[in-house]
């Protein structure tokens, strides 16, 4: 794997090989997702959530307009919010992305397996983070870390959705910009995913019974 991503990476050319396939599903049992949708508890509504992401933008804005940030999104679950900030940040930035998984498509966590590093060079320039979700900290907490070995003046980081709970990786892991505060369940929506599915959610839900 590791060999495949370096050809890529490093020749710019796509792998030969077909690379393993992640989180394929080929036989999931859609009548179940779409209960799940149909059952679900909506937390927030896509206007909340709407409201919220314009919040996160001007905050954002504040403080690193005249930083010239690199803004990494996290994949896959920062993809809907990582766009959606993007287009409201009205200053020089660069963006890019990198992907790390914990919960592989499931709904409970392992350790952090990194799938794509950061693609731009950051070293003495501000870096923003951008997530779906903080929720135990670890995804977040290992890529600072990260991002400060790897020579950024700053980390900062703007999450969608923090979920309150006294679980958290470190006692004083916080995002730096948080669009909602959400109570201690399984969610979805706006990114973020039930094995796979709803990442196309439009609000943030909560599966029924998690
Ligand atoms: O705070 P934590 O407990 O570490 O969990 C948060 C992480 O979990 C989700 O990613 P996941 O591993 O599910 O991969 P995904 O981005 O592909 O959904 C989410 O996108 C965050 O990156
Ligand atoms: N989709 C989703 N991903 C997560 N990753 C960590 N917590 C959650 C959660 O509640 N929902």
């Amino acid at each position: 794997m590791f060999m495949l991503l370096q050809s890529y990476l490093f020749n710019n050319q796509l792998p030969s090989e077909k690379p393993p396939l992640i989180n394929s599903t080929p036989n999931t049992d859609l009548e179940h997702i779409k209960k799940i949708y149909s059952e679900a508890d909506q937390l927030f509504s896509e206007t909340d959530v709407e409201a919220s992401i314009e919040q996160m933008a001007k905050e954002i804005t504040e403080s690193l307009a005249e930083r010239n940030p690199v803004i990494f999104t996290v994949m896959n679950g920062g993809l809907v919010i990582g766009g959606k900030l993007l287009t409201k940040l009205n200053f020089p930035l660069e963006a890019s992305y990198m992907h790390a998984t914990r919960y592989r498509n499931g709904t409970s966590g392992h350790e952090l397996e990194w799938k794509v590093a950061p693609m731009i060079d950051f070293n003495g320039r501000p870096v923003l983070i951008v997530d779906d979700i903080l929720d135990e900290g670890h995804t977040l907490a290992e890529i600072i870390d990260y991002c400060r070995k790897n020579g950024a003046t700053e980390v900062h980081s703007a999450v969608l959705v923090n979920k309150l709970h006294s679980r958290k990786a470190r006692q004083d892991l916080k995002a730096d910009f948080v669009g909602l505060e959400v109570e201690d369940r399984y969610i979805f929506g706006f990114g973020m995913d039930y094995h796979g599915y709803w990442r196309n959610a439009p609000g943030i839900f909560a599966v029924k019974g998690m």
